[in-house]
Order: structure tokens, then sequence, then C-alpha cells
């Protein structure tokens, strides 16, 4: 059985007041098989990390570099992040692999570094609005996840995230036929790949998740969570998704 993931990704926004939502999310009680997580920006991570420990909260990064140490000016290696106490970090996230030119390689070299520093790497894939109109949608998928995902992950090393990058931050969503194709052969893809492993690993949907599309989403067989940007900002967005993850 995979456990469920409600993740929110807050990109380069939030600061050092809006931890307080952090208090508002420790005091829900999702289900004993549902983690929810929250990844702030770099600068955030250490003090969100001390004001999630009196409660279940995770605390993830939204990105690392695959060198343990190193001159390379402005990163931070998945140790680094692993010391201040994240449990997760996410990799290969579109606005990665388009604005900083990441490749497949990237994202694997990341997970490899991720895993071996103690994190659970989150895992992006996912196609542009161009391939799914060219019918190119789960090629683009597939490929992704064979050039990205780490050969010896194990089910609780390992997340992976569906984002269509047409969907992310423009209130657009795959139909649920859509979706629910595309999550049906990545675990396919991982159970080839991995084995019952790859049963177990969890299964994200990302792309415009809200309050209102979540409890929909969340019944579709093989999602097993949802990768959040702009909704999980305020708890008043990403609870309702939680309790609907919790729920589902
Ligand atoms: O990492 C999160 C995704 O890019 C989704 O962002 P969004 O929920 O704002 O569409």
């Amino acid at each position: 059985m995979q456990r469920k993931l409600a993740a929110g990704n807050w990109k380069m926004n939030g600061a050092r007041a809006d931890l307080s939502m952090i208090d508002r999310l420790n005091t829900s009680h999702p289900s004993p098989d549902c983690d929810i997580l929250l990844c702030p920006p770099a600068h955030l991570v250490s003090q969100a990390v001390a004001q999630a420990a009196k409660g279940t909260l995770k605390i993830g990064a939204q990105n690392c570099h695959s060198a343990e140490t190193g001159a390379y000016t402005g990163d931070i290696s998945a140790g680094m992040f692993a010391e201040i106490g994240a449990s997760h970090v996410i990799v290969g996230h579109s606005e990665r692999r388009e604005g900083y030119g990441e490749t497949d390689t990237d994202a694997r070299a990341k997970a490899t570094a991720a895993q071996a520093a103690g994190l659970i790497p989150i895992v992006c894939l996912g196609e542009s609005l161009s391939q799914r109109d060219a019918g190119d949608a789960l090629n683009v998928i597939l490929t992704q996840l064979a050039g990205s995902v780490p050969a010896d992950s194990e089910a609780d090393t390992l997340v992976v995230a569906y984002e269509p990058i047409w969907a992310i931050g423009t209130g657009k969503i795959p139909t649920m036929d859509e979706i629910a194709e595309v999550h049906q052969a990545l675990r396919a893809n991982l159970i080839d790949a991995l084995g019952q492993t790859g049963a177990a690993v969890p299964l994200l949907y990302g792309g415009s998740v809200k309050p209102a599309n979540a409890a929909g989403i969340f019944a579709l067989e093989h999602v097993n969570g949802a990768l959040v940007g702009g909704a999980s900002l305020t708890a008043q967005d990403f609870s309702p998704i939680i309790q609907a993850l919790s729920d589902s």
C-alpha cells in the first residue's frame, strides 16, 4: 500500500511571517497513512523545521545540488538540507527543466544525491501542451521517468509527481481520464523497473490542484497525493486539500 502525501511547494513565495500557517496545519490530524509536507524557499527551511517540530508536518526543499560539497556558488547540497532537518527535496520540476536547462540526467543525479543524504526526492515529470496536442504525452512522461528515477530506489525513498506543464498555475487541469491514464502508465512502468517496490512508490498529481477539484483527483486509482503550488500558500486553501486526501 502506498503512503499518501500532500506536498506544498511555495516556490519563490513566502516570508517568515507566513510560517505561522505551520501551526494551523500541525493541528490537523490526517489519517495515519497520510503525510503533510511543506517546501518553503531555502532561506526559511531551517525555521520551518523548528516551527514544525512539535507536530507531524514535514519540511522539504525545492531543489538541491547533486554534489556533496564544492565550488558551486549559490547552491545547496542535499546533505546540507538533511543537516537542518529537511525530509524531502523536489527534483526535476519543470520550472527547473525549462528555466535552468536541467535534464533527466540532472534530475536523477540530484535524486541519487538526495537518497544518499537520507532525503526523499520528489521526482517531477510532465508534458508541454504542444506535446500533449501532438499525442506524445505518455511517451515524453515515460522517457522522463526512465531517465530521472534512480535504479535502486525503495518505496520509502522515492516519490514521483506527474505535473503537466500547461496545468501549472493556469487553473486548467487534464480530464480525470487523462490523469488516470498517465498514473496507470507510471505505475506499470515503475513495477517493470523496480518490481514490487514500484507498486508502493507514492504517485502525486500536480498542476492547479484546488480545494474544489482535490477530491475528484484523489478518487483516481494510482493517485496517492498532490504536489500543490499556489493553493499551498495559505492554510485556508491547503487544509481542505489535505482533508480531501485524508478522506480518500
Ligand atoms: O510544484 C507545484 C506545481 O508546480 C503546481 O503548481 P500550482 O498548484 O500552482 O499549479
